[in-house]
């Protein structure tokens, strides 16, 4: 188990007595703040969800407040109390508070008003409001539950890829996840696929997403800092340059998938795809181009490194735990057979594999803090505790998903905990069993596209593969460890080796032959783009 840095009872002060109105509230309990500090100081130096859950369980409050310099976060521990306040009550808690380091700093800008000073540039970051509406209104047209039916089959052939991808170089695994991932998003947008593994729109995006990720993590060092002192982030980068570093090139991304978008628009204006879709849209909502770049740009920014970091913890998985495989194989081989795979017309038959599935999305949720803090748009009592308007309200979803007594034995990898009358399935107070997507009006705008994906490719690879941890030179087995994630806020497990051994000569046959099919279906949207040609040449002549 991952150890809690600095968890002791000693520090634990009752809950901070806040006026509201002339009478004095409670807001829930935290560890006592220090005078400008606040509690910044009691941050680890990586993943603070470990810490929060602890406090949360020292203290006995599923909901704690935490100082970040003079501004109370609230962090909600579990999965009650983050129905209640940001499902039941969304029409309160659906904001986000000012984030200094990834919308201020980084040129996202927060501000749902188009009219105001400094507009808001992303979805993403935006206060709800009227712009935010409108944003998510066209990501909805792009990738909304009505919309990711109608990919199923690009997205069919590009997971069929995957396991024929691997069968010639499975020790790039992982490239060919975020292949996958990138090629959905990039055809449902562009109309033109990622062939490679060395398209640097892969590495580039998800090393830029990863780098981000890290931006959004509370933490005591800069440029985190800067959450604690806002103040600081008006002085000068050149004349601190040091506190500035890590923050990345300004609009380095914004200049990048505008230039991505228009030329997939000027190549074809007529063609259906999501970047045409918006530049039809800008005159009516008056789009600016910046905001049609950080609306395309989220499709690989918030869809590529998540659904293929998804994958990567489904491959961990099967190699810590194979005492699940057998179960799984024997329904695929019953409901698929050898000779073809997986299907989503399979779906309603494959209730193991569809547990299987849920149980990768809770065991470990990519977006391990549920991803951008919400922030309630008024004040708000719950439980008897205030929390102030604009509050960073952020949903701990490590110590969501971990808590024992929904899951118990949280850490074993156990697709039992989701099916129907099994001694292992608990309630929850959602149907899906998981709260991986987020919450209320501003849950996952990718949601179906990434649910679909997950379920054809995590089926697809539980019937083609047996997969297991590497051997050594001695023919022995390298341990895997379950507990070694990246820090950022959607983690991934760090590189591992592993195996993946094709589970009968059939399933050989039919993996090459649904392979070179779905090459010659994608053909159509093979392309080259001159855009990122110049873009990424450019980059290398001035790092
Ligand atoms: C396994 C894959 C994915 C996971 C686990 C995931 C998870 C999340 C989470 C936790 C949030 C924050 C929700 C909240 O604030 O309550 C979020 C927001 C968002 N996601 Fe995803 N996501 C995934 C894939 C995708 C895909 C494929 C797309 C689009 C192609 C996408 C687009 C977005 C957008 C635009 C938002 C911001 C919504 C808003 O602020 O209103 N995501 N996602």
């Amino acid at each position: 188990m991952p150890a809690c840095s600095a968890c002791t009872g000693e520090w634990f002060a009752s809950p901070q007595v806040v006026k509201q109105d002339g009478a004095d509230s409670l807001q829930p309990p935290g560890p006592m703040p220090w005078p400008i500090i606040g509690n910044t100081h009691l941050l680890p130096k990586v993943k603070p969800w470990y810490y929060f859950e602890q406090l949360s369980k020292d203290l006995r409050s599923p909901v704690i407040t935490f100082w970040i310099g003079r501004n109370p976060t609230v962090w909600i521990n579990d999965a009650q109390s983050a129905s209640e306040l940001l499902e039941k009550k969304a029409a309160i808690y659906s904001s986000r508070p000012r984030m200094v380091v990834f919308a201020e700093l980084t040129d996202m800008q927060q501000s749902s008003d188009p009219n105001a000073k400094v507009p808001g540039t992303n979805l993403v970051t935006m206060f709800y409001g009227e712009r935010w509406r409108v944003h998510r209104k066209l990501t909805h047209q792009g990738v909304g539950l009505q919309q990711v039916r109608r990919y199923r089959g690009f997205q069919n052939d590009e997971s069929k890829l995957i396991a024929y991808d691997i069968l010639r170089s499975p020790e790039q695994y992982v490239a060919h996840y975020e292949r996958y991932a990138a090629s959905v998003v990039s055809i449902i947008g562009f109309n033109r696929r990622v062939s490679s593994i060395e398209d640097p729109i892969i590495t580039e995006v998800i090393a830029v997403m990863q780098k981000a990720a890290e931006l959004n993590v509370p933490g005591k060092e800069f440029p985190m800092l800067f959450e604690t002192f806002p103040w600081m982030a008006r002085l000068s980068p050149s004349l601190f340059p040091w506190i500035f570093k890590g923050l990345g090139r300004r609009r380095r991304g914004r200049d990048f998938f505008y230039a991505l978008a228009k030329e997939a628009h000027e190549k074809d204006p007529d063609q259906s795809c999501y970047v045409n879709d918006l530049f039809k849209e800008q005159p009516k909502y008056n789009l600016r181009n910046q905001e049609i770049a950080s609306l395309a740009g989220n499709l690989f920014g918030a869809g590529s490194d998540t659904s293929s970091s998804t994958l990567i913890t489904f491959t961990l998985a099967c190699c810590a735990f194979p005492e699940v495989l057998p179960r799984v194989w024997e329904e695929l081989d019953r409901v698929v057979g050898p000779h073809r795979s997986p299907s989503w017309e399979d779906e309603p038959e494959l209730l193991y594999t569809k547990a299987f599935v849920r149980e990768v999305f809770r065991w470990r949720s990519v977006a391990i803090i549920g991803g951008q803090p919400h922030a309630p748009i008024s004040d708000d009592k719950w439980n008897g505790y205030f929390i102030p308007k604009g509050t960073w309200t952020q949903g701990n979803v490590w110590s969501i998903h971990h808590n024992e007594k929904d899951f118990p034995n949280p850490d074993r990898f156990n697709p039992d905990r989701y099916m129907k009358d099994s001694p292992d399935a608990r309630p929850f107070p959602n149907e899906k069993g998981y709260m991986t997507f987020g919450w209320g009006r501003r849950v996952c705008s990718g949601q179906g596209l990434a649910e679909q994906g997950t379920f054809i490719t995590v089926a697809r690879m539980l019937w083609a593969f047996n997969i297991q941890k590497a051997l050594d030179e001695q023919g022995k087995e390298i341990p895997v460890d379950i507990f070694s994630y990246s820090n950022g806020l959607n983690w991934r497990p760090q590189p591992f080796k592993c195996r993946f051994t094709v589970r009968s000569p059939e399933i050989r046959a039919a993996i090459e032959r649904e392979g070179r099919q779905a090459l010659q279906d994608l053909s159509e949207y093979d392309g080259e783009s001159e855009a990122m040609d110049r873009f990424f040449k450019h980059n290398k002549q001035e790092a």
